[in-house]
């Protein structure tokens, strides 16, 4: 049984894909209304008001996955909950439209004064001359951030006969071009825009990037727009700037606290402000709702989240590829962990044959997560191991080949610890399964899994039965056994599969058997 606390206003429509599924239980309620039990809840549902900061995440050590029915994740201390090993998955595209017409509305708003217009008149006044605009046609509009949004009031504002240029530090001349607008610096930008609105994220780099500086770079009578996140836009600057009537006017559907309260912005007659209505539309509700209950619920089954900001993102298609190996790896990980019990401060992966043309990130976080799971108390997983490694002093690097070395795929890991290398080598074989063809300098063949007893010995007649004879009379069944050699007369190795784990009697009596070198213990 899941439960999944939604704790800002989602449609309900939008989240039946997980108010009809079994063994779920959704609550809507406030964070506040649940303050007892915030450490009962696997996934948490938000907009923009609910705050998840570290504490937050701290009171909550079931969470698994974190939906935001909407774009914007500044409200969310991704890093944090990365660290907590919890995904963030957000709705990328399914408030777009909403939140490019509603600039468009605000614009439009702006320069026709529409607002004031509107009170005017319900106020019973009749005053044409006071409420004189300027056209849109023929005019220049910058756009700084040329994503999702950015794009869609591009074309829209093409439609009305504007002049486009963009700002945007990722876009290319070629996309530019193909779209029809003039991609610039942010100079050029403020020095040609009669209308500017940004559209880019709420970042340590554009936290302010309208502040008193640019401002001073924009054309007399500039109008702004900020549909995006308040602060990217500086407030406190633009004050003086209405004051000389350099700003023309300004339109914010969003603050840098919201509500914004008894702001003084708000006093400008030239200032029209929304409460943070851009995605507020029936059809954006509904897609960012659908998205993120879908996207939850196929996690929650062990399926693969499509839009995820602390994981990288695969399809369906992909997922399906690399299934076979991030299990693997995650398995060799795991043994190369429990083998090594010293400190490590490398690990590489090579990827060979057909597994080297996949997505590997993912399958190298696997392995890091399978590795440091014996090592650390919290949780660890594909979402924080490679935060994790990098806190431990643990470098890991990745490399490719497209030959597989007599196999049609393999996976080697290489772990550097203080005073030894282990290098361990696995295989997926399809319709078989995993093998691991490679352990510690020996060519092997054993399928990592259950039990495991590894043993170090000389080659020499009647190794294995000693060994059989010390379980046997302790009743431990051996299931399989895998044994390899470097050289006849020389070290050689055992990898014993049990019905059951090995008491630490047991190892210590097979320990001080004679020609026995090392005795492991490995569960997975
Ligand atoms: N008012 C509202 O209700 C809504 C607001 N938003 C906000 O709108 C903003 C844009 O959303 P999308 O277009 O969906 O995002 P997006 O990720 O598709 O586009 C953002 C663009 O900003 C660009 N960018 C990043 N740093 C930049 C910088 N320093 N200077 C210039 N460009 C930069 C990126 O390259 C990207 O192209 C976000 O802040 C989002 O939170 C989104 C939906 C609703
Ligand atoms: O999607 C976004 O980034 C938004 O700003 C929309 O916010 P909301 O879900 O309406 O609180």
């Amino acid at each position: 049984m899941f439960r999944i606390l939604v704790s800002d206003a989602i449609s309900e429509e939008g989240l039946a894909p997980l108010l009809a599924a079994k063994d779920i239980e959704v609550v809507q309620k406030k964070v506040s209304e649940v303050a007892d039990e915030l450490d009962q809840f696997d996934a948490l549902l938000v907009r923009s008001a609910t705050k998840v900061t570290e504490e937050l995440l701290e009171k909550m050590p079931k969470l698994k996955i974190i939906g935001r029915a909407g774009v914007g994740v500044d409200n969310i201390d991704v890093e944090a909950a990365t660290k907590h090993g919890v995904v963030v998955i957000n709705a990328p595209n399914g408030n777009t439209i909403s939140t490019a017409e509603h600039t468009f509305a605000m614009m439009a708003s702006l320069v026709r004064r529409i607002p004031q217009a509107h009170i005017s008149v319900k106020s019973r006044e009749w005053n044409r001359s006071a409420f004189v605009g300027v056209e849109l046609f023929g005019k220049h509009l910058g756009i700084i951030g040329f994503g999702r949004i950015g794009s869609e009031v591009a074309k829209r504002a093409r439609a009305f006969g504007m002049h486009v240029h963009v700002y945007d530090p990722f876009l290319t001349k070629a996309r530019a071009e193909k779209i029809g607008v003039d991609a610039c610096s942010l100079d050029e930008l403020l020095a040609a825009s009669d209308i500017i609105t940004v559209h880019t994220p709420l970042t340590k780099e554009t936290k302010g990037l309208l502040g008193p500086k640019n401002l001073a770079k924009t054309k007399k009578g500039v109008y702004l727009i900020n549909c995006a996140r308040g602060g990217i836009i500086d407030e406190q600057a633009l004050i003086p700037f209405l004051e000389n009537g350099h700003v023309a006017g300004v339109a914010l559907d969003v603050f840098e606290q919201e509500p914004p309260g008894d702001h003084p912005l708000l006093s400008f007659d030239n200032v029209i402000v929304t409460p943070h209505l851009g995605a507020s539309t029936v059809e954006a509700q509904l897609n960012v709702a659908t998205q993120v209950a879908e996207e939850v619920l196929h996690f929650l089954e062990g399926k693969p989240v499509t839009s995820s900001i602390n994981l990288p993102t695969l399809s369906k298609d992909v997922y399906e590829k690399i299934q076979a190996f991030y299990t693997l790896a995650r398995k060799m990980g795991s043994l190369a962990s429990q083998y090594m019990t010293e400190p490590v401060h490398e690990i590489a992966v090579t990827y060979c044959g057909s597994v080297a043309d996949l997505e590997t990130t993912f399958i190298t976080r696997s392995l890091l997560a399978g590795f440091l799971k014996p090592r650390v108390a919290s949780t660890v997983n594909e979402v924080n191991a490679a935060m994790i490694a990098k806190e431990r002093g643990i470098a890991f690097s990745e490399k490719f080949s497209a030959n597989g070395n007599d196999y049609n795929n393999s996976i080697t890991l290489t772990v550097y610890g203080e005073t030894q290398t282990f290098t361990i080598k696995g295989t997926h074989i399809a319709h078989y399964g995993d093998r691991i063809v490679h352990f510690n300098g020996f060519a092997i063949d054993f399928a990592p899994e259950g039990h495991l007893l590894y043993i170090q010995h000389l080659d020499k007649p009647g190794m294995i039965g000693k060994v059989g004879q010390i379980l046997g009379d302790h009743q431990v069944n051996i299931a399989t056994m895998q044994v390899g050699r470097q050289e006849a007369g020389g070290k050689a190795i055992m990898m014993l599969s049990l019905d059951k784990p090995l008491e630490e009697e047991l190892l210590e009596k097979l320990e001080q058997v004679s020609d026995i070198d090392t005795v492991k213990k490995l569960e997975l």
